[in-house]
């Protein structure tokens, strides 16, 4: 379980987080969604002790990130999947964070396969596609075997089947009891995936719903995405950051 009390940052004299309280339960895929610059990677940065909260605290079952004692067995997460050695092997980037997290060095053998990067595990990770850095970043977040993981933004990157890999992924490790948190933009994506929804707009929590009952709040004509669409931009209106000189007129 993660949970989130009262967090708050500022940057300079800007609030980028403000008050913010919500729980991911375990069980179940949590949707994470906002528009740019609405907070969501500053707050999985918070609760993974990597960056300090200007108020309020954040906890993985129940402790702060800091006192895990094997934070990759507890707590797995991918965050900017890009910042990689880029003359080091696949293999070798996750056997050495397996090293150092005192993780069995055949658990990396396991985690290529579940990610579909065994046949090139030994390639050096600069020739990558975005779509492969992403999966090695799952393969990452997933090595410690953790009960709860925190993705931002995983579906970057990725072609449509690499897309309902990770959905089917990530159902089936919530459906194995974990805590499973994504972050996204992608309001239709997510709802595929997710169970509940976390919207949050400059920093505020804007929504914490069950899919079902948020689509219902739409009112697009066409279909279930259509209404999911409507009603995340209705919701998100008065929170965006950057706004077209034509948007909101249609
Ligand atoms: N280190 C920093 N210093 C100053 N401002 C920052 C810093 N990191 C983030 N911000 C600002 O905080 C706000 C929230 O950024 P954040 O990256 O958390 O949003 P986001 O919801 O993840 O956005 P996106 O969907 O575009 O990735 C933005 O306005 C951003 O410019």
């Amino acid at each position: 379980m993660i949970e989130v009390r009262n967090l708050g940052k500022r940057y300079g004299g800007r609030t980028v987080v403000d008050d913010l309280s919500f729980t991911v339960r375990p069980g179940r895929v949590t949707g994470f969604l906002g528009p740019n610059g609405a907070g969501k990677s500053t707050t999985l940065r918070m609760i993974l002790g990597l960056d300090r909260p200007t108020r309020g605290r954040a906890l993985i079952d129940g402790r702060p990130y800091q006192e895990l004692a094997r934070p990759l067995c507890h707590a797995g997460a991918l965050l900017d999947a890009s910042a990689l050695h880029g003359g080091r092997r696949a293999g070798d980037h996750l056997r050495w964070l397996a090293r150092s997290n005192g993780i069995a060095r055949r658990r990396v053998g396991e985690v290529l396969e579940l990610v579909g990067l065994a046949d090139v595990a030994s390639r050096r990770t600069r020739g990558f596609s975005l779509g492969m850095t992403q999966r090695l970043g799952i393969a990452a977040a997933l090595l410690g075997d953790p009960p709860v993981l925190m993705l931002d933004e995983p579906v970057n990157g990725l072609d449509p089947e690499g897309i309902r890999w990770l959905r089917n992924l990530l159902r089936d490790l919530a459906a194995e009891g974990r805590t499973v948190l994504v972050s996204s933009h992608l309001m239709t994506e997510t709802a595929r995936t997710a169970d509940q929804l976390v919207v949050i707009g400059r920093g505020r929590l804007l929504a914490d719903v069950p899919v079902a009952e948020f689509a219902a709040t739409g009112t697009g004509g066409e279909g279930e995405a259509a209404a999911l669409e409507d009603a995340f931009l209705r919701l998100t209106d008065a929170s965006l950051e950057y706004r077209g000189e034509r948007e909101g007129q249609r």
